[in-house]
C-alpha cells in the first residue's frame, strides 16, 4: 500500500487533526493535495468537528509541492497538469473555511507547505523549523493558481500572505533569495503565532484551535491583512529597489522580476483597493458586473500566459532538473544498494597544510570531525594553522557561527610534524604539490602509519589514481578526494574511484561528504577525472580564441553574461599560474590529440606577472577597487598571436557573441561525450551537477549536458566539425558526440550496453 495519504482524525474536543503523510518530506503530490481537498470538506461538513489541526507526519510538516510534476509538466509542456493549489484548497478550503484551521508546524513548511500554513488561521511552531518559500530557485513564483478557467495575480497568493505578515522587505528578501528562516525568527516577525516543543506542539495547536472557534482567540485571515505592509508608496518603493537589486544580482533569472509584479499587483489591487476581493471573486459563483467579469477575463488570459511561459521556462527546466539531479548523485550503483554501513569518521588526517590541505582542514572541523595537520617543518605548519583559524574566524565574522563555537571549532585541530598521531585515523588525506613521485612515497608511508580500517584518499585534482597508488600494497583503500577550491566553501566533493577502490570505501566517503555539507559525486578514473577533464578545453578555448584575435576581456565578458561568475582569464588570474603549467603538463601528456599549446601564461609569467597573488595578470589587482582590465597585457597577446601564429591570413577572426560562447563551451561539451562514453560518471547528471557546484556552470542553465541538449547536440557537431575544418583538431568532434548527433539522441541519454562495457566505475 502507498505510504501517501492524507487521514483525519477527530478528537473528543471536537478537534479534527489532518496528518499529511508522504515521505520523506510530504510533498504535495496530487493525490495529497485531493486527499486534503476531501478531508477539509468532510471537516467542515461533520457537525462533530468545530476546528482542524493541519499537521505533518514524521516531524516535517511539507517541502511543498511535488517537484516531479514540473518534471513531467517539461516533459510534455501541458502546465494544466498542475493542480489550482493557492485558490482552490489554500483560499476557498483552508482561509475562507468556516471553521477555523491552525497549522502545526515542524521541521519545514516549503513552499506550498508554507503557503498552506498562511492559508491556516494561526500557525504554531516546533523548534527550529525551517520557513520559506523557495520557488524562485526553481524558477517559479510561490503559489501558482489554476490554469484551467480563470487565473489572475491574485491567484499568487503565495506572494501576498507573505508580506501580509511579515512584512515587504522581509517577505521579497525571503522570496528572492529562496532562503528559509527559522521558526524562532519567524515568531519574532509575526509569521508564527507560538513556538513550542515537538512534544507539546499538537496539544497546544489543538488547544488553540479551540480558543479561536470558542471566540477566546482572534481568527485570523493573513490575506486579508494590511497591518504590515505600509502606505502605497512605501511599498513601490521598497519594490521599486528590490526590481534594481535583482536586475544585477539576477540578470537572466525572469522568474525575479515576475514575482516583484506580481506581488505589486497584489498589493495595488488587493489590499489597497480591494479589486483583489473582486477578481477572486471570480473563482467563485457570485454574482458580479460584467465589465469586471471582462477585465478579469482580460488579465487572466494575460498573466495565464506570463504563468505558462515561466513555469515552461529554459530557466525552470534547467534548475528543476539540477534539484533532481543533484538528489539523484547519491545513489551509486554497487556502493549505495548493496547494503553496506557506513562507517563513522571521526579523526581524519590531511598531510599538507598549504591553500588545499587547509581549506579541506576548516571543513572538516566546522562539522566537528577532529584533524591532524601534517607537514614537513613547522614555518609550513605554522603557516597552515593560520590559514585554518583565518577560515574559521572569517566565518565568525560573516555570522555563520558564534566566536566561542570558533574556539571550540579550532581546538579540533592538532599540527604535527610526522606520522605517530596517523595511528588511530579513520581517514587520510594527501593534500601535497602534484608531483607524482612525491605522492608515490607518501602513499606506501602512510600504508603503514595508519590502521587497517583507515581510508586513503588524495586530493589531486589531475594525476591518474592507479600511477599514485603504484607503490601501495592496499589499493582497495585508496580513493580521490577532489575537493574544489576554497575547499572550506566550494559545495563540490568530487570522489575518484579505481577499478580496485572497495564500495565500503566509498560509501565511507560519500557519508563523511554529507557530514561536511558536500555533494558527493563518485566518478571514475582518468587524467583530470570528470570535472576537470570536462572543463580542461574551457581554458584551452579561451587561449585559442584569444589566439585568433578575440579580446580576452570580451570573452571574459561574454562568459559573465552567460552566467559564470567569472571570466577564463579572470579565473586564471584568480587561481594562479602555477597550477595550470602543472595540469597543463598532465593535458598535454593524456589528451595529445586536442590539446592546444598556448605559450601566454609563459609570456606573462616571464613579464613579471602571477595574477592576483602579485595583483598583475590579464587584470591589475588593487586594495579596494575591483580588477582592472590591463591595457599592457596587449603587447603580450600580439607576441602570443605572433608565436602560434593561428590567424588565417593573420588577419582577427570576426566572430559574434554567440560564436565565442560556443566556441569555448562547445569543445567542453564535446569533452563531457567522451567522459560519458568512457563511463566515467555514473549518469550524465552527475556532469550537470559537478559541473554546477564544481565549475559555477549556471545552475539555471541545468548543467554542462543539459544546455548541451537544448542546444541540440546536431548543433554542437556540426559547429564543432567546421571549426575544426577551420581552426584544427581541438575542435574535432567525438565519435560520441557524432554519433548522438547523426541519430538524433539527446547526450543526456544512458549509454546503449556496448558503451557501457567500457565504464571506468
Ligand atoms: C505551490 C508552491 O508555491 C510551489 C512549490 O511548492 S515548489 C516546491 C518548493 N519546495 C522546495 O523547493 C523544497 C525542495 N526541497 C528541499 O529543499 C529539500 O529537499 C528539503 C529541505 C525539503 C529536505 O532536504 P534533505 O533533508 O537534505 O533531503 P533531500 O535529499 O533534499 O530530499 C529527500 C527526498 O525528498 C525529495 N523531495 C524533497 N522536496 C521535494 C518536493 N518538494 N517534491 C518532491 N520531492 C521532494 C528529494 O527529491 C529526495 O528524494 P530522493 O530520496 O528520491 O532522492
Amino acid at each position: 500500500m502507498s505510504q501517501s495519504k492524507v487521514t483525519m482524525e477527530v478528537g473528543n474536543d471536537g478537534v479534527a487533526v489532518i496528518t499529511i503523510s508522504n515521505p520523506p518530506v510530504n510533498a504535495l503530490a496530487i493525490p495529497i493535495i485531493d486527499g486534503l481537498k476531501e478531508k477539509f470538506a468532510e471537516a467542515t461538513r461533520r457537525n462533530d468537528v468545530k476546528a482542524i489541526v493541519l499537521t505533518g507526519k514524521g516531524g516535517r510538516f511539507s517541502g511543498g509541492f511535488d517537484i516531479n510534476v514540473f518534471t513531467k509538466v517539461h516533459g510534455t509542456g501541458d502546465v494544466s497538469v498542475m493542480p489550482d493549489v493557492s485558490v482552490d484548497l489554500v483560499t476557498n478550503a483552508v482561509e475562507d473555511c468556516k471553521k477555523p484551521i491552525v497549522a502545526a508546524v515542524e521541521g519545514l513548511a516549503l513552499g506550498g507547505g508554507l503557503e498552506f500554513a498562511m492559508g491556516c488561521h494561526a500557525r504554531i511552531a516546533a523548534p527550529r523549523t525551517q520557513l520559506g518559500l523557495p520557488e524562485l530557485s526553481l524558477g517559479v513564483i510561490p503559489g501558482f493558481g489554476a490554469l484551467t478557467g480563470l487565473l489572475c495575480y491574485g491567484s499568487f497568493k503565495g506572494t501576498q500572505r507573505l508580506p501580509r505578515l511579515v512584512g515587504l522587505s522581509k517577505a521579497i528578501e525571503m522570496m528572492l533569495s529562496s532562503k528559509p528562516i527559522m521558526s524562532e525568527e519567524g515568531k519574532k516577525l509575526g509569521l508564527i503565532d507560538a513556538l513550542v516543543p515537538s512534544k507539546e506542539l499538537l496539544k497546544v495547536s489543538r488547544a488553540w484551535a479551540l480558543d479561536m472557534a470558542e471566540g477566546r482567540k482572534p481568527w485570523l485571515r493573513s490575506l486579508h491583512r494590511t497591518d504590515k505592509i505600509g502606505s502605497l508608496s512605501e511599498a513601490r518603493e521598497v519594490l521599486r529597489m528590490a526590481r534594481l537589486q535583482a536586475k544585477k544580482t539576477a540578470p537572466n533569472l525572469p522568474q525575479h522580476q515576475v514575482c516583484l509584479d506580481v506581488i505589486e499587483e497584489g498589493i495595488v489591487h488587493g489590499g489597497y483597493s480591494g479589486v483583489l476581493k473582486v477578481v477572486s471573486g471570480v473563482f467563485r459563483p457570485i454574482a458580479f458586473s460584467c465589465i469586471v467579469v471582462f477585465l478579469a477575463e482580460e488579465i487572466a488570459s494575460d498573466e495565464a500566459k506570463v504563468f505558462k511561459e515561466i513555469v515552461l521556462s529554459d530557466t525552470s527546466r534547467g534548475l528543476v532538473h539540477v534539484f533532481l539531479a543533484q538528489r539523484a548523485t547519491s545513489k551509486v550503483p554497487s556502493v549505495t544498494d548493496v547494503g553496506l554501513k557506513p562507517r563513522q569518521v571521526k579523526k581524519v588526517a590531511i598531510i599538507g597544510g598549504g591553500l588545499m590541505g587547509s581549506g579541506i582542514a576548516t571543513a572538516l572541523i566546522v562539522n566537528n570531525i577532529f584533524v591532524v595537520l601534517k607537514e614537513v617543518n613547522s614555518e609550513y605548519l605554522l603557516k597552515g594553522i593560520k590559514t585554518v583559524e583565518a577560515n574559521v574566524r572569517g566565518l565568525a565574522n560573516r555570522g555563520k557561527m558564534t566566536k566561542d563555537k570558533a574556539e571550540k571549532t579550532l581546538s579540533m585541530l592538532k599540527g604535527v610534524l610526522d606520522y605517530s598521531e596517523f595511528k588511530d585515523v579513520d581517514m587520510v588525506i594527501e593534500a601535497v604539490i602534484e608531483n607524482v613521485a612525491l605522492k608515490q612515497k607518501i602513499f606506501s608511508e602512510i600504508e603503514k602509519a595508519c590502521p587497517p580500517h583507515c581510508i586513503l584518499a588524495t586530493n589531486t585534482s589531475t594525476i591518474d589514481l592507479n600511477l599514485i597508488g603504484e607503490k601501495m600494497n592496499s589499493q582497495d583503500r585508496l580513493i580521490g578526494a577532489h575537493f574544489f577550491s576554497p575547499a572550506h566553501l566550494m559545495p563540490l566533493l568530487e570522489i575518484v574511484r579505481t577499478q580496485k577502490t572497495s564500495p565500503q570505501i566509498i560509501l565511507d566517503l560519500m557519508t563523511v561528504g554529507k557530514v561536511i555539507k558536500k555533494v558527493p559525486v563518485v566518478v571514475g578514473n582518468c587524467t583530470g577525472f570528470a570535472v576537470n577533464r570536462t572543463f580542461f578545453p574551457y581554458t584551452q578555448g579561451s587561449h585559442l580564441l584569444v589566439n585568433l584575435g578575440v579580446d580576452a576581456y570580451r570573452i571574459d565578458r561574454v562568459i559573465c553574461n552567460f552566467g559564470f561568475p567569472l571570466g577564463p582569464f579572470q579565473l586564471q588570474d584568480l587561481a594562479g599560474y602555477g597550477v595550470a603549467f602543472a595540469v597543463g603538463q598532465e593535458y598535454a601528456k593524456a589528451f595529445s590529440d586536442r590539446i592546444f599549446k598556448s605559450p601566454l601564461l609563459e609570456l606573462l609569467v616571464k613579464d613579471g606577472r602571477n595574477g592576483k597573488n602579485n595583483g598583475k595578470g590579464y587584470y591589475i589587482y588593487e586594495k579596494g577597487s575591483k580588477p582592472k582590465p590591463d591595457p599592457s597585457v596587449l603587447s603580450i597577446i600580439e607576441e602570443s598571436r605572433r608565436l602560434t601564429n593561428v590567424m588565417p591570413g593573420g588577419k582577427p577572426i570576426s566572430v559574434t557573441d554567440r560564436e565565442v560562447l560556443e566556441m569555448i563551451l562547445f569543445p567542453v561539451v564535446n569533452e563531457a561525450c567522451r567522459v560519458l562514453d568512457e563511463g566515467v560518471v555514473v549518469r550524465a547528471s552527475d556532469l550537470d551537477v559537478a559541473s554546477v557546484l564544481g565549475m559555477s556552470f549556471p545552475s539555471y542553465r541545468g548543467g554542462i549536458v543539459f544546455w548541451a541538449d537544448m542546444v541540440g547536440a546536431n548543433h554542437v557537431y556540426r559547429s564543432l566539425k567546421k571549426w575544426s575544418e577551420m581552426y584544427g583538431s581541438f575542435y574535432k568532434p567525438s565519435k560520441f558526440l557524432e554519433e548522438r548527433a547523426m541519430k538524433g539522441v539527446p547526450l543526456s541519454a544512458p549509454a546503449t550496453s556496448s558503451a557501457s562495457t567500457k565504464s571506468r566505475l
